[in-house]
């Protein structure tokens, strides 16, 4: 029946399509230099005989029906098994396979786990591979698929599994969710292929997984979730291979950035927003950027946690003194407090409106802060720079980081609260807050104690905040500032002095049919140039050169918006310029 030469046969392979009638297989003890031995699809129910071959590194005993787990003394070699289908109920201690490196259990019927290490009873639906002591093995793997397993149970009382570094092929089940996984300290590489795990969430079973390198999750409904690839990288952030397919390092920073990212990388797409949007618009000559390109418009921000007592404090500054600060309002989605009035605090603005005039370009910064929207407008800033007045305002860090992208300068004044306790009952006092906005805001102390701490001169000054916010502190600040050199009302009015023959403030001059009005600043000249309907072009010409001499020496933009034929002739030296080159935007407008 078997071949002759039994002594030396290192590999016999009877293997079948489908189930034939070979039950008895004891002959082959005596093939002892066995090596590879492959039985499937017969009705074998005894492999004692492998107690014969030491030298046994591959047996393919599925599609049996075996109902002992290793019923043979251990080959010394043996690497691979596959005991698939096959009516196995209960399994064993394996330490005695020092060799052990692929297990395949597909469709086998296990209701029960006993061992010499641990034992559990398992139902019908647990995914358990046995109870492994395979000491110093790497890379075991055990393949389950093909079942019908619905949830993972168990596995951690598979001391095996928590001890080695191990392949876990679940592939082609039914299961909906990674709950079970999540104390296989040594999983290596999981394949959930083919299953019905549908919530991206399910992956933070496996976070904590510190060996987890490769998870398979190909044909399962999770994979229809938006940004499911990034979500899973960004929650798995160990994994070197996602779905059979490597995992790059940009893959890895465009998940950080799009679900975590840095204060840096929030401000830079702030900025970039407003500008976009803001270069959509009719350009002006704002009155924040008139004073002096070497003294920029002055401004004080204060920032710090949530209630620090920024706001009082900001307040305070402008009312002890209104000859160097205004109040900049900002806009906010967030209803008013009792006792808050509209345009003091805050301009109190519905949603909708607020992403209307991010749109418009109305906004320098804007942040969302407990799941409503800030936003510091430029007419915020404009309406104190018309005053003559250094805007103040107050603001989150995130605020803080955006604002360091645009070209105004402002100090920052961080206000830190020094003392925890008091902090929390300042907020509880103020009744305001949920006890999870407390949490979030005193987390956030840290956040600003960190930033300080590992960026000297990112604020300008810091100060402890308080409950009492008295004269002293204002003065405090107004000291620790002086270096800013506030403006006072006058400054900036009288700057602006005339670029005429009559020595005007401002010279406006009609020109066919043209209207421009010519600003001298610093010795700098500075041009605003009109237009009305009807506007005959004819006057670009002549006033080509002077408008080119402006902007050699001040670098002024001259945006037509409203003719195109202007274009024609700002295209040379205007539209091909990056934005950051011209110091001031003018605009020709209707
Ligand atoms: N434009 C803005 N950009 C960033 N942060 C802002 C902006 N405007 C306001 N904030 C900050 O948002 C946070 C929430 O503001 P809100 O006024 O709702 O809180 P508050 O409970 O009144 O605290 P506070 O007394 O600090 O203002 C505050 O820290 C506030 O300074």
């Amino acid at each position: 029946m078997f071949p002759g030469g039994r002594g030396h046969l290192i590999s016999l392979a009877i293997v079948f399509s489908q189930r034939q009638n070979l039950k008895n297989v004891s002959i082959l003890c005596h093939y002892v230099h066995l090596q590879k031995l492959e039985l499937p699809y017969n009705r074998i129910k005894d492999l004692s005989c492998v107690s014969h071959m030491p030298y046994l590194i591959m047996l393919d005993a599925s599609h049996n029906e075996l109902s002992e787990f290793f019923g043979f003394q251990p080959p010394k070699n043996l690497k691979e098994v596959n005991f698939s289908h096959n009516q196995i109920s209960a399994m064993k201690d394996l330490s005695a396979y020092a060799s052990l490196s692929k297990l395949i259990l597909d469709c086998i019927l296990l209701n029960e786990v006993s061992s010499t290490m641990n034992s559990c009873t398992m139902s019908k639906y647990s995914v358990i591979p046995a109870s492994f002591i395979v000491r110093d093995v790497i890379g075991l793997n055990v393949i389950i698929s093909d079942n019908s397993f619905s949830e993972i149970r168990g596995l951690e009382k598979c001391s095996s599994l928590t001890h080695l570094s191990i392949v876990l092929d679940l592939s082609s089940n039914r299961i909906q969710s990674l709950s079970g996984l999540q104390n296989l300290h040594f999983l290596g590489s999981i394949n959930l292929e083919s299953n019905l795990i549908r919530e991206i969430k399910e992956a933070t079973y496996v976070h904590d997984l510190p060996l987890l390198r490769e998870l398979n999750l190909k044909r399962s409904p999770v994979q229809e979730q938006p940004d499911y690839r990034l979500a899973v990288i960004f929650l798995l952030h160990r994994l070197t291979h996602l779905d059979e397919q490597a995992v790059t390092a940009e893959e890895k920073v465009s998940a950080v950035n799009k679900f975590d990212p840095p204060l840096e990388v929030g401000a830079a797409r702030d900025h970039m927003t407003h500008v976009v949007y803001q270069h959509m618009q009719p350009q002006v000559i704002f009155d924040s950027t008139l004073p002096s390109l070497d003294a920029p418009y002055p401004m004080l921000i204060l920032t710090g946690p949530q209630a620090c007592g920024k706001r009082e404090l900001a307040h305070k500054l402008c009312q002890e003194f209104s000859d160097y600060f205004a109040y900049g309002a900002c806009h906010t989605t967030r209803g008013p407090y009792f006792g808050e009035e509209d345009g003091c605090d805050y301009h109190f603005v519905l949603e909708e409106e607020f992403q209307n005039m991010i749109r418009m370009g109305c906004f320098v910064q804007t942040m969302q802060y407990g799941g409503h929207w800030y936003g510091l407008s430029r007419e915020a800033i404009e309406s104190a720079a018309r005053e003559g007045l250094a805007c103040c305002i107050h603001m989150e860090l995130e605020g803080v980081f955006s604002l360091k992208n645009s070209y105004f300068e402002p100090r920052y004044v961080l206000l830190i609260p020094t003392s925890t306790k008091e902090y929390i009952s300042r907020m509880k006092a103020r009744g305001l807050y949920s006890n999870g906005q407390i949490d979030t805001a005193v987390s956030r102390i840290n956040l600003y104690v960190k930033i300080n701490k590992e960026r000297p001169g990112f604020f300008d000054s810091v100060i402890s905040s308080g409950t009492n916010l008295d004269q002293v502190k204002c003065t405090k600040v107004r000291d620790r500032l002086s270096f800013i050199e506030f403006p006072v009302k006058t400054t900036i009015k009288y700057k602006l002095f005339i670029f005429s023959k009559k020595k005007k403030k401002k010279a406006k001059y009609k020109y066919n049919n043209c209207f421009f009005s010519i600003y001298r600043f610093n010795y700098l000249p500075l041009l605003h140039l009109s237009f009305f309907s009807g506007d005959s072009l004819s006057v670009f010409p002549q006033l080509q050169s002077s408008v080119l001499l402006v902007a050699c020496i001040l670098a002024v933009q001259v945006i037509p918006n409203t003719f195109s034929g202007v274009e024609v002739w700002t295209l040379g030296w205007s539209v091909h310029c990056p934005a950051s080159f011209f110091d001031v935007s003018v605009s020709i407008s209707q």
